[in-house]
């Protein structure tokens, strides 16, 4: 049965003026929504960079097996993520996500502080530019999120985000879905590319490719999907299609779940089930997501905001998010909560 779109607003965040004007929309968009299309005018992430970083996605997907083998994914979550190595909703999932990824972690003056395939390390640079880009951005969106909400003081995000305050789990993730004609053992109808998850981030920046579908989020009856299209109406003529942002667990802890952390998966779209207009999934999807963390050592206590103070853990933007009401110390803690619920070989093997 065919379902409809995802509604979610279309934000044009990259010129200077009316930024308290843009700071309210984007706050307005992350409660209601928790999924905003970031306009991509090319102005804080050119064109260019996005398709040089799609094209590297596609070079370490690639590369030889032994060279992605010896990346194998650690509990730094750093490294190759085989196909149906990750599982992100357990509790429903027979079978691992049929999907393969490739996390860097944060550079280190430019460097990778983890082993990368020989065939890629020629892009370790280009790699390092593009991850400072969405950093860059993230950052700016940190900023804008607090003027919204009235933080005191309003860079009270962007400061706990601050890489010289520290290490965090921050990821630039680039992920790899073959087509159902190339993984038999899928079932369509019951497995998926990636499993019904929330983020675990403070927020997510998420590329895609034009006609690629699969992706879809939990609408507030919790019980329905929605398609999410790669190029909304009004975007057709951008440089490049919107920057999907999504607010991550992070972020919806901070502000007792004000902002609304959704859960979405991607599936295989096949016959008799809901498709984007000019969307199919003959061909391998390739998207890249780009996780912002705070410092690891960040304590995920209430934002100081009236706003946040006056809201009161509101049932509905719980909904459909088992992870949405725990309670936990630091960043760090909660990554590694998360990771070890869907990465089972990983922690089952070395504990
Ligand atoms: O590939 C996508 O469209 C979404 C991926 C995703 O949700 C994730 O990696 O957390
Ligand atoms: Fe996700």
């Amino acid at each position: 049965m065919a379902n409809k779109v995802a509604k979610i607003p279309v934000i044009d965040i990259s010129g200077d003026e009316n930024q308290e004007q843009v700071a309210k929309e984007l706050v307005e968009a992350a409660i209601e929504h928790g999924f905003i299309y970031i306009k991509n005018t090319g102005k804080d992430i050119p064109a260019e960079a996005v398709d040089g970083a799609f094209d590297m996605g596609k070079k370490i997907f690639k590369a030889p097996l032994s060279e992605k083998q010896a990346c194998t994914i650690q509990k730094n979550n750093r490294g190759w993520s085989s196909m149906q190595y990750e599982t992100l909703d357990p509790a429903t999932q027979r079978v691992g996500d049929f999907k393969e990824a490739f996390n860097f972690g944060e550079f280190i003056n430019g460097k990778a502080d983890q082993p990368i395939p020989p065939t890629i390390a020629p892009y370790e640079s280009q790699i390092n530019d593009f991850s400072e880009l969405c950093y860059k951005l993230c950052l700016k969106i940190n900023t804008l999120l607090g003027i919204g909400l009235q933080v005191t003081p309003p860079d009270f995000f962007t400061n706990a985000h601050l890489r010289e305050k520290g290490s965090s789990g921050t990821i630039l993730r680039f992920l790899h879905y073959p087509p159902h004609t190339q993984t038999p053992d899928a079932n369509p109808e019951a497995d998926v590319r990636a499993g019904a998850h929330s983020d675990y981030g403070s927020m997510t920046l998420l590329f895609r490719l034009k006609g690629q579908a699969g992706l879809e989020i939990l609408t507030q009856d919790g019980k329905t999907w929605a398609p999410v299209p790669v190029v909304p109406p009004g975007t057709e003529n951008d440089p490049s299609p919107p920057i999907l942002l999504n607010i991550g667990d992070l972020l919806s802890y901070w502000t007792n779940g004000l902002l609304r952390s959704t859960v979405h998966r991607v599936v295989f779209p096949g016959p008799g089930k809901t498709t984007v207009e000019g969307e199919s999934d003959t061909e391998p999807r390739y998207s890249i997501a780009f996780f912002c963390h705070p410092v690891g050592t960040t304590p995920l206590e209430s934002v100081p905001s009236e706003r946040v103070k006056n809201h009161r853990g509101d049932a509905q933007a719980k909904q459909g998010n088992p992870y949405a009401e725990r309670k936990v110390l630091t960043a760090d803690e909660h990554l590694h909560m998360r990771l070890r619920a869907s990465y089972l070989q990983l922690y089952k093997d070395k504990e």
